[in-house]
């Protein structure tokens, strides 16, 4: 099992809390790793510092065995990580102009744009809402079309902040059995999710955030290997 990024000496203070200081963490490549904690426990924190939103105090990373600074890794971050928020931002446009917007932002070619969202609404199952305003869309709709369009932007690490928060339970199946796609297709993935149980299934590596550090947990098992030592200081 290959390591797609990892972290040491990762902390961040907001506000004057120290809310992460995780001494090591990794993230398995072509796996899907499940992020708990409780609330305010730091898993957006998390992941917006993982996707390049947020800069930590401090932390060394290493990607794909390049060992980086924050400044260094954030060309990698920003071409290869996105980050899905738990009400994904749909453009005032069709969900194909939605799907097609990032396509065209990387200077991408008409034909082929055309082509691509086809096949990407087509691998989503949404053919059926090629044309209707994005807006109109229920949540778990809109969950999979900002899905639909991450995917086709091929990241090779997909951070996924509650995708299945307030879905009925059909949803919820749509939104797994995608997440379950792109996983076959070998994205790396991290969910953070209060709903374990809907994406438990999906998940290889499960992730606690307690007190600002990160413990892992084998799938299955109740058995907790604390990953982090580090101490809080404040
Ligand atoms: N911009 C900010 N400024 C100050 N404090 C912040 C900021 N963002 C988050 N926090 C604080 O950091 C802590 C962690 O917040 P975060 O949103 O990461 O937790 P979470 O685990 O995602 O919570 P939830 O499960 O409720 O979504 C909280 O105490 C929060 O109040």
């Amino acid at each position: 099992m290959s390591t797609l990024v990892s972290y040491k000496n990762l902390a961040i203070t907001l506000s004057g809390k120290l809310v992460l200081n995780i001494k090591h963490l990794d993230i398995p490549a072509h796996q899907c790793t499940l992020l708990t904690g409780q609330n305010g426990s730091g898993k957006t924190t998390l992941l917006k510092i993982m996707s390049g939103l947020l800069k930590p105090d401090s932390a060394s990373i290493n990607y794909q065995g390049l060992t980086l600074n924050w400044k260094q890794a954030k060309a990698y971050i920003q071409k290869d990580i996105i980050y899905l928020h738990q009400q994904p931002y749909l453009f005032d446009a069709s969900v194909t102009d939605n799907i097609a917007y990032g396509l065209y932002r990387s200077g991408e070619r008409k034909s082929n744009v055309h082509k691509k969202v086809t096949q990407a609404l087509d691998w989503a199952d949404l053919s059926h809402l090629a044309h209707r305003p994005a807006k109109q869309l229920s949540g778990g709709e809109k969950q999979r079309v900002a899905l639909t369009r991450a995917r086709i932007l091929s990241p090779r690490l997909l951070l996924l902040d509650e995708p299945t928060a307030s879905m009925d339970s059909t949803a919820k199946q749509q939104t797994a059995k995608l997440l379950q796609r792109l996983k076959d297709e070998g994205v790396t993935i991290m969910i953070s999710s209060h709903e374990a149980h809907t994406v438990e299934h999906i998940a290889d590596h499960h992730i606690h955030i307690e007190h600002g550090n990160a413990l892992i947990r084998p799938p299955n098992s109740n058995n907790v290997t604390m990953i982090n030592t580090a101490k809080k200081t404040s």
